[in-house]
């Protein structure tokens, strides 16, 4: 007798680990088990879904209406928030390599004044609205940025790095709009890449899915959060700082439809100077030092350079590094 063999696909989803518990303090059960989830995630997808307190719905609409007006402003309004780092100011849509794309920037979101910056700048009066909604998420997402690191260190046995971490990292929030291409196939919303900083930890305000993280195998998956997710993902800074063992992750923003999608990302990111250097405890005989020590700007200036613009993964290039598994 034949054994029957069901072919079916099964949907690929990223893991969902829940962040929810009241009481997820160091050195409880709860703790000791979401980490051993988190690094189970971060090895194979380099990304999760953290699942978070109840974000009320009155919040997310207000924070999806307040985004909304804030696109919606004059061109000249917009790029009226600029900084001194590249990248880090209002970004307009690029013709070619990101025709639905926009973003504002607000560097060091981690100090109250920053957020409300933003609002000054686009809104005669202000809008404490605006700045009170974009607050209260940016600290959301930079309670649950330390919480999974301290986790990671920890499981690494290595938490003794986390002040050194705190010290040497700055925060950048990103919100980002992407708008609908008003078409039943998928347009490119934002182009490949690997993330190049430490961690990203993204909220998706509304219901308009678009992210896609690509597998170890090659096969794409969709996120799809809910009202109450933050997908945490890691970037080649900490992979390299790592010594490779969790994975930053390629992916990439694929748009449908007429809807428009807005992200808020947190953005940690190595301090200028810093070197990024993997800890004597990451690195032995079975894991040998997978990337010269680097500092962040040496790192971002070859990305701008023809070989970094051109190279796959631009860290392994970088480095001089031709394959790792
Ligand atoms: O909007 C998203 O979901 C992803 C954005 C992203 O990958 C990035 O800004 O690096
Ligand atoms: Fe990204």
């Amino acid at each position: 007798m034949g054994e029957e063999i069901t072919s079916y696909e099964i949907p690929l989803r990223l893991p969902i680990i829940d962040f929810s518990h009241k009481d997820l303090k160091r050195g409880t059960h709860e703790w000791d088990s979401v980490k051993v989830e988190v690094r189970k995630a971060l090895e194979e997808f380099g990304c999760f879904e953290a699942l978070i307190d109840k974000f009320p719905l009155e919040l997310r609409e207000e924070l999806h209406g307040a985004l909304n007006e804030a696109f919606d402003l004059p061109l000249e309004t917009k790029m009226l928030n600029v900084s001194e780092k590249p990248y880090h100011g209002y970004l307009g849509v690029h013709p070619e390599r990101s025709p639905l794309y926009e973003s504002f920037g607000i560097d060091e979101a981690n100090v109250v004044e920053n957020v409300q910056g933003l609002s000054n700048i686009l809104w005669p009066q202000g809008s404490a609205t605006f700045s009170k909604l974009i607050q209260y998420i940016s600290e959301q997402q930079l309670g649950l940025e330390r919480m999974v690191r301290l986790m990671i260190l920890e499981s690494l046995g290595i938490e003794e790095y986390m002040e050194e971490h705190m010290d040497s990292n700055y925060y950048l929030l990103k919100l980002m709009k992407y708008a609908g291409p008003q078409s039943t196939e998928a347009k490119l919303g934002l182009y490949g890449h690997t993330d190049k900083n430490m961690m990203t930890i993204l909220y998706q305000n509304n219901d308009v899915n678009g992210l896609e993280v690509r597998t170890k195998n090659g096969e794409w998956i969709l996120v799809k959060p809910s009202p109450n997710t933050f997908t945490v993902m890691i970037g080649d800074s900490l992979y390299a700082w790592l010594n490779g063992r969790l994975h930053s992750p390629f992916h990439r923003v694929m748009m449908k439809g007429n809807k428009a999608r807005y992200t808020t990302a947190l953005f940690s990111i190595l301090k200028a100077g810093y070197t990024v250097k993997a800890p004597k405890e990451l690195v032995d005989e079975q894991h040998p030092l997978l990337f010269k020590p680097f500092t962040f700007d040496e790192f971002m200036k070859f990305l701008h350079t023809e070989a970094g613009e051109t190279s796959d993964c631009a860290l392994r290039a970088f480095c001089g590094v031709k394959n790792i598994t």
